[in-house]
């Protein structure tokens, strides 16, 4: 076996062991890694993108936002540029959940390409789960509110991935959402 799938088996390992106890938010409670590993795939799959740290990031871009994972933890174990890649996709937690949203819109454009990649990918995933099913509790003002920020988010990511925008764009074009 190549190094390069040697190192993906490695960091999706350590990413399964990080959000072992965590589940996603619809009514059947997927295991949270299942998320990780679609957002790594629609890069490889459907962007065409094979850069493994991209995907070594996208493998474990909610690890520091949602686990006890640090980005020093990160750097030690697979580099200064996944653990970087990383750090730009993560939100500040200490900031009130509006001001995570308006930041995230502010910072898209300013990512590197590497981070703008993983970033597509979240919101082309997420988005794809929203028109799958309603997470516990939200009401469909909430999911179309979703779409309209998202949709404010990926404006600042274009240019990035001809591919995943064009889906992303069909996304908001059923929800009549204008990009
Ligand atoms: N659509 C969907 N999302 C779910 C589900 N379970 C967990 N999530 C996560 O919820 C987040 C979106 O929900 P919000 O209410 O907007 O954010 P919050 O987690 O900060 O409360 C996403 O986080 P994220 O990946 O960090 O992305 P981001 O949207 O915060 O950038 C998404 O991955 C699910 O079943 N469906
Ligand atoms: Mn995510």
């Amino acid at each position: 076996m190549n190094s390069d799938a040697i190192l993906l088996l490695e960091t999706v390992n350590f990413a399964a062991e990080k959000h072992r106890n965590q589940r996603r938010k619809d009514p059947e409670a997927t295991p949270y890694i299942n998320h990780p590993i679609g957002v790594a795939r629609i890069i490889s799959h459907e962007g065409g993108v094979t850069d493994i740290e991209i995907l070594q990031a996208a493998l474990l871009h909610d690890t520091v936002e949602d686990t006890d994972t640090s980005f020093a933890e990160l750097e030690a174990k697979f580099g200064p540029i996944v653990s970087r890649i990383v750090q730009e996709v993560t939100d500040d937690k200490s900031l009130s959940k509006q001001d995570r949203k308006r930041q995230q819109v502010e910072h898209a454009a300013h990512c590197s390409r590497q981070a703008k990649m993983v970033k597509l990918a979240d919101k082309l995933y997420n988005l794809r789960d929203l028109n799958r099913c309603t997470p516990s509790g939200w009401t469909a003002e909430r999911v179309q509110e979703y779409f309209v920020w998202a949709s404010a988010v990926v404006k600042g990511l274009r240019g990035t991935n001809y591919a995943l925008e064009e889906r992303l764009e069909e996304l908001f074009r059923q929800r009549g959402v204008q990009l």
